[in-house]
């Protein structure tokens, strides 16, 4: 069975400004300032560890990894308290899930945020029971770029692996397609979508509305 797994943050959702205000409750409990803003989504969609990282940099603390370790399970309590009060599905995403629903496609997600913070925000957005399978970063030994992590998740999609195509919007996900020699969709919307082309996907999306025809080009009609 096709499988078309997404992954979620910066692809099906727009999670950077919930990301943002839990590092900033970190800097500000450390004792400064709001060390990030709206303009640091890109770092923010590449998780809790980039935006505490890029934070300590601006606090000349870069090398600071141990300071950046002890506050990392706070940022994902602050992060889980208030984990949908900015983020947002991007236009169509759904629309696009059910349309390849329709099609006959298996849907899921495979994503490198931790299983219970993704399950949360999935639920709380509604859309948990649209996906037939949701890996995160610790559901399994391995996390994205090994392409185990994809394939496990197609899987318990009760999809093939060898017949995934993967949907994301960074180099990560780049790269975890190409391990599993399965095509690569990346997004253009988000923050980094300009650089995505230099990666050479498969194919590159701006609207979730043309979804359905790039897969089945890429992956085939659902026999
Ligand atoms: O939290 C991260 O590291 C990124 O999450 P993603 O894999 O859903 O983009
Ligand atoms: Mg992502």
């Amino acid at each position: 069975m096709k499988t078309v797994v997404f992954d979620l943050d910066g692809t099906l959702a727009d999670t950077s400004g919930d990301l943002i205000a839990a590092a900033n409750a970190c800097f500000r409990a450390m004792g400064a300032g709001d060390m990030l803003d709206a303009k640091d989504a890109g770092t923010a969609l590449r998780g809790g560890r980039a935006m505490l990282t890029l934070g300590m940099q601006r606090l000349g603390r870069a090398g600071d990894k141990a300071t950046i370790d002890s506050y990392y399970p706070q940022l994902l309590e602050a992060y889980s308290a208030d984990i949908d009060t900015h983020t947002i599905l991007y236009p169509g995403a759904m629309d696009a899930v059910a349309a390849l629903k329709t099609a006959g496609y298996r849907v899921a997600i495979c994503t490198n945020k931790p299983e219970a913070l993704a399950e949360l925000l999935l639920t709380r957005l509604g859309v948990r029971h649209e996906f037939g399978a949701m890996l995160g970063a610790d559901s399994l030994a391995v996390r994205k770029p090994d392409p185990e992590h994809l394939f496990e998740t197609a899987r318990r999609a009760g999809g093939d692996p060898a017949q995934s195509i993967l949907i994301g919007d960074s180099d990560t996900d780049r790269n975890t397609a190409r391990a599993a020699g399965v095509p690569c969709v990346l997004v253009t919307f988000g923050p980094s979508g300009e650089d995505m082309a230099a990666l050479e996907p498969e194919a590159l999306l701006s609207d979730f509305a043309d979804l359905p025809r790039i897969v089945t080009e890429l992956i085939g009609e659902v026999a």
